[in-house]
């Protein structure tokens, strides 16, 4: 089934403007370094997303994945060129972000529906507690997590705290949601499962994505488009491919097709130019 031609590999850079909900422009970040001169990590990012479009981001280890979406997410501040969601500059986390890290970050003490709830009440702040009580469930049903709503962290698998942490931050209604790598800590079957999930959620409350990921076939199966970022330091955008299929996606019957590993070995032959010796 695999070949390796890129006819239907397309490469765009942006969305049109009208579009663009998320604006990356002339983005560099640069870290102090003990040697004196600042080290430029990422160096000239130019990319727009649309409101309801999901990307994903791939490059090699160090390359400035993380640093990217930290900057969206407002954790950390460029150091020139600009980024913008919807038209206003972010330089600070907000409520309008949410992000889902690899390692599940939910607090202990707390029980499944209470760590939701907490999120929901530092964001949606205006909401009756009916209101709130209502998203909470909502959101633990939209992940299949009902059963567990009043369990503690440490009586769930690893997929299920992931669950917990992806329901915790869908719940508070972001504009855009951030993943770093989300699924990245769990087995192949519990990984395939939790991309369904997420998926199922997103073709019905269309919104905003940015994830990174190592995996070429996650990212496929996931996105609209994929970012492939050249090596770091002084890390660029390389190219971007469009995925042609449209959604809701059927991964079996991605698979059947030519474009699925066209796709495919245009990305892998892309991070093979860019394997170095030092991985
Ligand atoms: N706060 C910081 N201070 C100095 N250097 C940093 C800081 N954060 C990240 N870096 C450096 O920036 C580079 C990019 O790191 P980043 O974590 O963004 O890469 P990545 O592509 O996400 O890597 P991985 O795939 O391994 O998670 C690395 O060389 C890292 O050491």
């Amino acid at each position: 089934m695999k070949n390796s031609t890129h006819q239907t590999a397309r490469s765009t850079t942006s969305v049109t403007s009208e579009s663009a909900f998320l604006e990356i422009e002339n983005l560099v970040k640069a870290y102090p370094t003990s040697e004196g001169d600042p080290l430029t990590i990422l160096d000239g990012i130019d990319l727009t997303i649309a409101r309801d479009e999901f990307i994903s981001v791939i490059g090699h280890s160090g390359c400035g994945k993380s640093t990217l979406l930290k900057i969206v997410a407002g954790l950390e501040n460029p150091t020139s060129g600009s980024v913008r969601l919807d038209g206003k500059e972010i330089r600070t986390p907000g409520a309008d972000r949410m992000m889902v890290f690899q390692q599940y970050s939910l607090l202990p003490w707390l029980t499944v529906q209470e760590n939701v709830r907490l999120a929901v009440d530092e964001v949606l702040k205006k909401a009756s507690s009916v209101e709130k009580k209502q998203i909470v469930s909502e959101h633990l049903a939209m992940v299949n997590l009902t059963a567990a709503t009043n369990k503690y962290p440490d009586e769930l698998s690893g997929g299920m705290k992931q669950r917990v942490g992806i329901a915790r931050a869908l719940a508070t209604r972001p504009k855009m949601l951030l993943m770093d790598e989300p699924f990245g800590a769990l087995d192949a079957l519990t990984r395939g499962k939790l991309q369904r999930q997420v998926l199922d959620i997103w073709e019905q409350h269309r919104q905003a994505v940015m994830m990174i990921t190592h995996d070429v076939d996650e990212a496929i199966y996931m996105s609209d488009r994929i970012i492939l970022m050249t090596n770091g330091p002084q890390a660029k955008i390389g190219e971007i491919i469009e995925v042609p299929f449209s959604h809701p996606r059927n991964l079996s019957e991605m698979r059947e097709t030519q474009e699925y590993y066209d796709v495919r070995n245009h990305a892998l032959d892309f991070l093979d130019r860019y394997f170095t010796q030092d991985e």
